[in-house]
């Protein structure tokens, strides 16, 4: 803002229409640069495409060595090709003009190194000459004599263009941000580093055009996909984007203020900074797959793709899709660690009732797509991740029990399970699991029976039971332990048998014994007994037999309450999965352990040795996009993960999360104000467990880029019922609408109308008359059906969410509907509707009812000063 006010008044003796031949002057002298630049990317294309014929070729010749140098020609070319065919819109979008340095060393990118301007750059009578340009671009282009026509602006010699201010300008003189699509130049917005200097670029005093970039970039009307800062990042931003790797940084902030911008922009950064390090690649965990797919065209136009993971927190396991809100008592229920205890002991005790009719010895992990609930599994994640946000955005239905899978495979929504009256009674009953997936084992697993020696040995439940609870002594993973079960059944037999006290040659003894062994287990007696009394089980088989609720109050006793165990096992009867039971699906494939199997022989690929594979062109006929997705959907451990709105997480999605970055670097972004966990103490134990003894960085960022400040005003309101004593984010603009209160009672407020849904659409359909972009409408979760059939008809741009899907987003204008009911959802509700009120990147509707006390002016009771 300082450097606008200032360059303002630079610029006051100029009248407008000299200032415009300026302006038209100024985009002429970018028009060139920028033909320079793409007339030399044209030969770098050509290059490249020379390069990719001539290895074609050399493929040809056909030996092992030729093969290998055509595949790192390959590689090498691809990537070229690859970023310099890219469309970027803007793919130069700053400038600036330094004073001459302290030293004069240059780096790898052809720019001077030096950070402070020498002794004598600015002559006594404050005047000094520019000693170097540069312009700044989303890849760096060197000229044939390797001057450097663009820098890469993760460069170091970029970093002046985003850090520079008027306190601490260093050599910049003046930043200019150019706006450009392809090849045209259309705009140049300048700020003044040092005002009061006048400086002279190739003899004539440099001229100053516009009233700030930043301004113009949030004043844009908003689509349904985010767009890169890169052109505007400010210094506080720049901070953390470019903090080193190491250990953890960890990012506060209140709404609005870049951090999830910022997030996206620092993992380009990390890529570029050290590419072998991040072929590991890098995850980012979003809340919601809305936020994912509202950001996952960002990495893109900056360039980045193949390495970044971007998922959401309840499709971090492959072949399962959250696609269920759980009510907020069995959320917390599930997400709090009082759940790894019962899971605990569901894994053993599930084994304990195999061999009664009960949760299934599945074939296969996690993934398995035989197994229950696999509704939207790979496949449909996948087109899920791909799909625009339109369809994502399908709204949710009611009557979540019984709902046929086709009709929930093709609206990717959540359903409509929020609240206990979501939930019906069908589907499980005393001891059934309710469908078909869960088969029972083959035979009882109450008794064994087998012949040796000629005569019949047998076990029976007490003995059985007993063998069990030794071989589930110790901690191992129950699926490990199948081995020594078997081990210990066969002594048990073999002590029955009473040969061993037979003959006191322990030779001989111990040859009878080992073909005792033999014997027993090629019976199909037994191996049949030992499939059905300890049965590998998968993380889904036990996850069903937690849903009947007579088996989970057992294995929950003294850690979940009466109440908890019902609306938990009837959640896990629903047909479908919530984020939490994600959560819980990772743990116990944790704490079941997966048996090792002989691998699969995978065709050998000579592309594999390479690493930054992602970037390669579509050379086969698995695209790159394809072979980026499987790599990822293979990986299970990063090499950087960063959290975005980590305030949210519970105990038991950083305990998942915590697993994929063992030896990660990570970076952390949330906002405690803003958490819809209702415990954020437990929540804090659960990631410095995950987060480990790494030392931490912490950064704030103080500015609120989002919200003009007549709703910051008035969200900071709740904030301070929602958390006395925090600060709020400062507001960078301020567009002179207030925000407008509507209520639906018959007596007192501004607007009167009857009927809540008439009221909405009427708003919502206001507003898209008064901006060019997105209306978002947020409603209480349990809400969310009936909003969507409220808005039907608008259009793409109007949206109904319910308010914890409203994590991260922003529109253009929002309607929040009625604060009561989004404050008295949850314990968080507060902060949820801290959320909902900041939505909104110009105008702020609030629809208010009764149960909203509003005043005479419509304001509802949790909004008044
Ligand atoms: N330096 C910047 N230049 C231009 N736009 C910016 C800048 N920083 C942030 N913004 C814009 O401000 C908005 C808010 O950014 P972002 O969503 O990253 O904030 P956030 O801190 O994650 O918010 P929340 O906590 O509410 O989710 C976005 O539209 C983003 O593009």
């Amino acid at each position: 803002m300082a450097a606008q006010v200032q360059q303002e008044a630079a610029l006051g003796s100029v009248d407008t229409s000299a200032h415009d031949s300026v302006r038209e002057r100024e985009i002429g002298v970018e028009q060139e640069h920028l033909d320079r630049v793409y007339r030399r990317l044209e030969e770098k294309i050509h290059e490249a495409e020379f390069l990719m014929n001539d290895a074609a070729k050399r493929g040809q010749v056909g030996t092992p060595g030729a093969l290998a140098e055509r595949d790192a020609q390959v590689f090498r070319a691809g990537i070229h090709l690859n970023r310099l065919n890219n469309e970027f819109e803007d793919f130069l979008f700053g400038r600036i003009d330094l004073l001459a340095g302290k030293d004069g060393k240059k780096g790898p990118d052809g720019a001077y190194t030096a950070v402070e301007p020498a002794e004598g750059a600015i002559r006594s009578d404050n005047t000094a000459d520019i000693a170097e340009t540069l312009h700044i671009g989303r890849i760096g282009v060197l000229d044939a004599d390797y001057s450097p026509l663009v820098i890469d602006w993760r460069a170091p010699a970029a970093a002046p263009f985003y850090r520079s201010t008027p306190v601490d300008p260093g050599r910049v003189v003046r930043r200019r941000v150019i706006r450009s699509k392809g090849r045209r130049v259309l705009g140049v917005e300048d700020d003044l580093m040092r005002p009061e200097l006048a400086a002279f670029l190739d003899g004539r005093e440099l001229p100053v055009v516009g009233d700030g970039a930043l301004m113009a970039a949030l004043g844009q009307a908003r689509s349904h996909t985010m767009r890169d800062i890169v052109a505007s990042i400010q210094a506080e931003q720049d901070q953390v984007i470019r903090a080193p790797a190491a250990s953890v940084t960890y990012v506060e902030g209140g709404p609005g203020t870049g951090k999830t911008a910022v997030a996206l922009h620092r993992a380009a950064y990390l890529l570029y900074q050290d590419r072998r390090r991040y072929a590991g690649g890098i995850l980012i965990v979003s809340p919601t797959p809305l936020l994912v797919a509202y950001t996952e065209g960002v990495l893109p136009s900056l360039g980045e793709e193949g390495q970044v993971a971007i998922r959401a927190v309840g499709s971090l396991v492959d072949g399962a899709e959250a696609t269920l809100y759980d009510s907020p008592a069995v959320a917390r229920a599930k997400g709090s660690y009082r759940m790894l205890k019962v899971l605990r002991k569901a894994a053993r005790g599930a084994l304990e009732t195999a061999g009664e009719a009960g949760p299934a010895a599945e074939s296969g992990g996690l993934g398995d797509a035989s197994s229950r609930s696999v509704r939207n599994g790979n496949g449909e994640a996948s087109r899920a991740r791909g799909q625009g946000r339109a369809e994502q955005r399908a709204p949710g239905r009611g009557g979540a029990p019984g709902r046929s899978r086709n009709a929930d495979a093709e609206q990717l929504a959540f359903g409509d399970d929020f609240g206990d009256g979501g939930f019906g009674d069908g589907g499980f009953g005393d001891g059934g699991f309710g469908d078909d997936e869960a088969q029972a084992p083959a035979l009882s697993a109450t008794r064994l029976r087998v012949v040796a020696f000629g005569r019949r040995l047998e076990l029976e439940a007490d003995e059985l039971d007993r063998v069990r609870r030794t071989a589930l002594s110790g901690t191992a993973p129950v699926n490990l332990l199948r081995p020594r079960a078997r081990k210990l059944l066969l002594d048990a037999l073999w002590e029955q048998s009473g040969a061993g006290s037979r003959h006191s040659d322990p030779e001989l003894a111990a040859e009878l014994r080992s073909s005792f062994d033999e014997d027993i287990s090629s019976e199909d007696s037994f191996i049949a007994f030992l499939d059905a009394w300890w049965p590998e089980l998968t993380p889904r088989a036990v996850l069903a037999a937690m849903a009947d609720e007579k088996r989970l109050g057992r294995w929950a006793r003294r850690i979940l309450n009466p109440g908890e165990v019902r609306r938990v096992a009837r959640s896990l009867g629903r047909d479908g999965l919530s984020v939490h039971d994600v959560a819980m699906l990772d743990e116990l494939q944790a704490i079941l352990g997966t048996p090792a199997r002989p691998r699969k022989k995978r065709e050998a690929d000579p592309l594999d040795q390479l690493t930054g594979l992602e970037e390669l062109m579509p050379v086969r006929e698995e695209s790159q996009r394809e072979r980026a997705e499987r790599l990822a959907q293979e990986r299970t451990e990063y090499a950087h993960v960063i959290v975005d709105e980590a305030q949210d997480l519970t105990p038991m999605q950083w305990r998942m999360i915590g697993r994929r970055g063992r030896h990660a670097t990570w970076t952390v972004v949330g906002d405690p104000a803003q958490s819809s966990w209702s415990d954020p103490d437990e929540a804090a134990e659960a990631r410095d467990e995950a987060l480990g003894t790494r030392p931490r960085r912490r950064f704030t960022l103080t500015v609120n880029y989002r919200n003009p400040a007549e709703i910051a005003e008035l969200a900071a309101r709740v904030l301070a019922l929602a958390l006395p004593g925090s600060t709020s984010p400062s507001a960078v603009r301020s567009t002179g609408v207030e925000p407008r209160f509507v209520t639906t009672n018959n007596g007192r407020g501004t607007v009167v109308r009857d009927g809540l849904a008439r009221t909405v659409r009427e708003e919502a359909a206001r507003l898209l008359d008064r901006v060019d972009g997105t209306v978002g409408v947020v409603v209480a979760m349990n809400r969310r059906a009936e909003a969507a059939r409220w808005l039907a008809g608008l259009g793409d741009r109007v949206v109904a969410l319910g308010s914890l899907e409203a994590k991260g987003l922003e529109y253009d204008a929002t309607v929040v509907v009625s604060p009561a009911e989004i404050a008295d959802e949850s314990p968080a509700g507060l902060r949820v509707l801290y959320v909902a009120l900041t939505r909104a990147t110009q105008q702020l509707t609030v629809v208010s009812q009764d149960r909203d006390e509003p005043d005479a002016n419509g304001v509802p009771d949790l909004l008044r000063d």
